[in-house]
């Protein structure tokens, strides 16, 4: 997961092969509390791993359920259901925003009894759930709102036993607001209905019919027949109880499906069979999954079968919509950046539940849009958007995200504009809500517009190139090229095949299938570990000594060439800028004094309890780089457009700070 503070998304050209998605958090989350009151255990597959599934199995477990997940799967868990006991007593859950947890949650303890505070990050209190604690509390539950009337946080007061329930006449609940509120009542009062029947009654007209529908499929895999009579009446049978099915497996995120759907349907044609999604298909349980049938009226090209879709342009530009989305709301919003891609203004509708979501959806994208470029009308129920005129009206956007996973995602549907102009997205770890690794998933899929940017860090032996690059790196979310790591692993592997320092021919043929793998801040050859080996002086000297020879520099080229993948690649060498990568936008020749240098490199052996010599140590680093500098073959030296930066008298912070504000300086936001 991105958790930087920012993520620039470079323009895309398409996407291309097969991605697979996380579970769906309404499947996954309805599950969990399904399994949790069930008699018996659960194996849950296919589980979202997120913020908001986290929060769930952390309030069931403190309920005193059994959770456990399986060994090294964050997409797998065992839940051992509470099986008509009563939960722990008193509990205090915090719920983040998640208002699939939220308001389950507070109607099952209100009929499972005990003492519980239920709270939430500052939004979820902004959230309402008036109409659920209404309902409730005509059935006689003990709830009070302990902020403001009709908002979390919440506490259940049923220390002394859950009073009698007023189950003679049916439970009624709105169902104009949130979906949600009906799905809470239909999954915890099962537990009212051991003796009786129990009828729900839904006031006002019931939107987000999908979401009800999935809750009715699952109630039934867990044994809970609701007999439904048109949206508005939902009898539970008499003799209801909860039975764990054994094994659950969760299917992929229908409204997570919809950016790739989308980016499929923006991308160019490039002759491949487009971008398949594994995890669900067009017989999806999901509601989002009647995403396809918007996506093909605005023009996309969606196949699909069972636990597969493939997406492509079809029309081209899409076609222009006015669609009412109240059966598809969260991915409505995906709808409405392929409007930007439209042959006229787009129109969305009965889409008022946008404002009571994690954020104000129509106010952030009516704000978001128009930085793009966009025309953009609102209305207390809908959107109109008309796109920017052809390449020119597009501007370059920083887009903010308002904690909201949903515009994070959306966001990155802009970087396939016509102008080919990189998009910034403000917080992108806002993602983690429901797709923690959305950014990595489509950045494995997408093929960019233009190179994938490059920043090169070149200099002399110690300067602190791979402090600086690698910090970088960190912040912007980059990639990190260590070129010199090549050289010295070549210099290992050579030692160890007992190959000659100036055996040209077959040093490059080591070079050229070095067994080389990267893993979190390690480097393994050949499944060794020589994080340390490769950085003795003695490693950097023989690397030095090898790096001249023509062949070894050609047989490493590509597999440097190769590094750079989006969003982009913070290279640190010699020759990065001046040869492997010549056309980077930003380049950077970083020096530092010889006796800085020396005594950099002193108290970094000293750190590892490897005694040395200062003075020997300046004269070993300075007759490198008279090597380095003096050698035919691509030798250490500034690029022509190389920004010079001497950091001698500088902290790692402010050099860091230095590149970044160079970096800034070139973008369009
Ligand atoms: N601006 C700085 N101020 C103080 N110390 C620094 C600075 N930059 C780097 N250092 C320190 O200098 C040492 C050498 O840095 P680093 O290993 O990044 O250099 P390098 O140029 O990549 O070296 P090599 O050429 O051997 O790969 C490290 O201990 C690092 O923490
Ligand atoms: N792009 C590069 C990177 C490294 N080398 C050579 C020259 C260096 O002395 C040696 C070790 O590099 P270090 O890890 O100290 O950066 O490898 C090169 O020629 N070109």
């Amino acid at each position: 997961m991105f958790t930087t503070e920012f993520l620039d998304v470079p323009a895309l050209r398409a996407v291309q092969g097969r991605v697979r998605l996380p579970g769906s958090k309404s499947i996954s989350n309805r599950v969990l509390l399904l399994a949790a009151l069930s008699e018996g255990a659960t194996r849950v597959r296919g589980l979202l791993d997120s913020d908001d599934t986290r929060v769930m199995l952390q309030a069931l477990a403190q309920m005193g359920c059994g959770v456990r997940r399986a060994d090294g799967r964050a997409d797998e868990v065992l839940i051992e259901g509470l099986g008509g006991r009563a939960p722990a007593s008193p509990t205090r859950l915090f719920l983040g925003n998640a208002g699939t947890a939220m308001r389950p949650l507070t109607a099952a303890l209100a009929l499972l009894g005990g003492e519980h505070e239920l709270s939430g990050v500052a939004r979820m209190h902004e959230r309402p759930i008036g109409d659920l604690v209404a309902a409730l509390r005509r059935l006689g539950c003990r709830i009070e709102e302990l902020g403001q009337p009709g908002f979390p946080p919440l506490r259940i007061a049923e220390a002394a036993g859950v009073p009698p329930l007023a189950l003679d006449a049916p439970v009624r609940v709105r169902g104009d607001v949130s979906s949600q509120f009906l799905t809470a009542l239909l999954l915890a009062l099962p537990l009212a209905a051991r003796e009786r029947e129990v009828t729900v009654q839904v006031e006002g007209e019931l939107i987000s019919r999908p979401y009800i529908h999935i809750t009715l499929a699952l109630l039934e895999r867990f044994g809970v027949a609701v007999q439904r009579q048109g949206w508005e009446r939902f009898v539970i049978p008499e003799g209801s109880r909860y039975q764990s099915p054994g094994e659950v497996l969760v299917e992929a995120d229908a409204s997570s499906a919809s950016y790739f759907i989308a980016a499929g349907a923006l991308s160019a044609p490039e002759g491949g069979e487009g971008l398949v999604i594994e995890g669900l298909g067009l017989d999806a349980v999901q509601g989002d999954i009647r995403f396809v049938e918007a996506a093909r009226l605005m023009g996309a090209d969606v196949q699909g079968g069972s636990g597969w879709l493939r997406a492509r342009r079809g029309a081209w530009p899409l076609k222009a919509v006015d669609l009412d989305c109240n059966h598809i709301p969260d991915a409505a919003m995906t709808l409405a950046m392929m409007a930007l891609y439209a042959d006229g203004p787009s129109t969305l509708r009965n889409i008022a539940s946008w404002r009571v979501k994690e954020t104000d959806r129509i106010a952030a994208m009516t704000a978001e849009l128009r930085k793009l470029g966009a025309a953009v009308e609102e209305g207390a129920d809908f959107i109109r958007i008309t796109p920017p005129a052809l390449a020119g009206g597009w501007r370059a956007a920083s887009i903010c995200t308002y904690d909201d996973h949903r515009m994070a995602m959306c966001a990155s549907l802009a970087a396939f504009n016509p102008a080919a102009l990189p998009v910034r997205v403000q917080d992108p770890k806002c993602v983690a809500k429901t797709f923690p690794d959305y950014f990595e998933t489509l950045f494995a899929a997408a093929r960019p517009a233009r190179a994938v940017p490059v920043i090169c860090i070149d200099g002399p032996t110690a300067s602190g190139k791979g402090t600086l690059a690698a910090a970088l790196a960190a912040r912007l979310g980059w990639h990190y090229l260590d070129s010199g790591a090549l050289y010295r692993a070549t210099a290992l592997a050579a030692r160890q095949a007992g190959v000659a320092l100036d055996d040209e021919a077959a040093l490059a043929r080591l070079a050229a299938a070095l067994p080389l793998r990267f893993e979190a801040g390690r480097v393994w050859l050949d499944g060794r570990d020589v994080s340390e080996a490769l950085r003795s002086e003695q490693t950097g000297m023989d690397a030095s000594a090898l790096a001249p020879l023509p062949a070894v520099r050609a047989a490493l080229l590509n597999l440097q060439r190769g590094m750079a993948r989006l969003p982009g690649l913070v290279a640190d060498g010699r020759d990065m800028g001046t040869v492997v990568f010549a056309d980077a936008p930003l380049k950077v020749f970083l020096t530092a004094s010889a006796e800085t240098r020396a005594e950099r490199r002193y108290k970094q052996l000293a750190a590892k309890g490897i005694s040395a010599n200062i003075a020997r140590l300046r004269d070993d680093l300075q007759a490198r780089d008279a090597r380095d500098a003096s050698r035919a073959a691509a030798p250490l030296k500034a690029a022509q457009d190389a920004l010079a930066l001497d950091n001698s008298c500088l902290s790692i912070e402010q050099s860091v700070q230095q590149v970044l504000d160079w970096w800034q300086d070139r973008q369009p936001f």
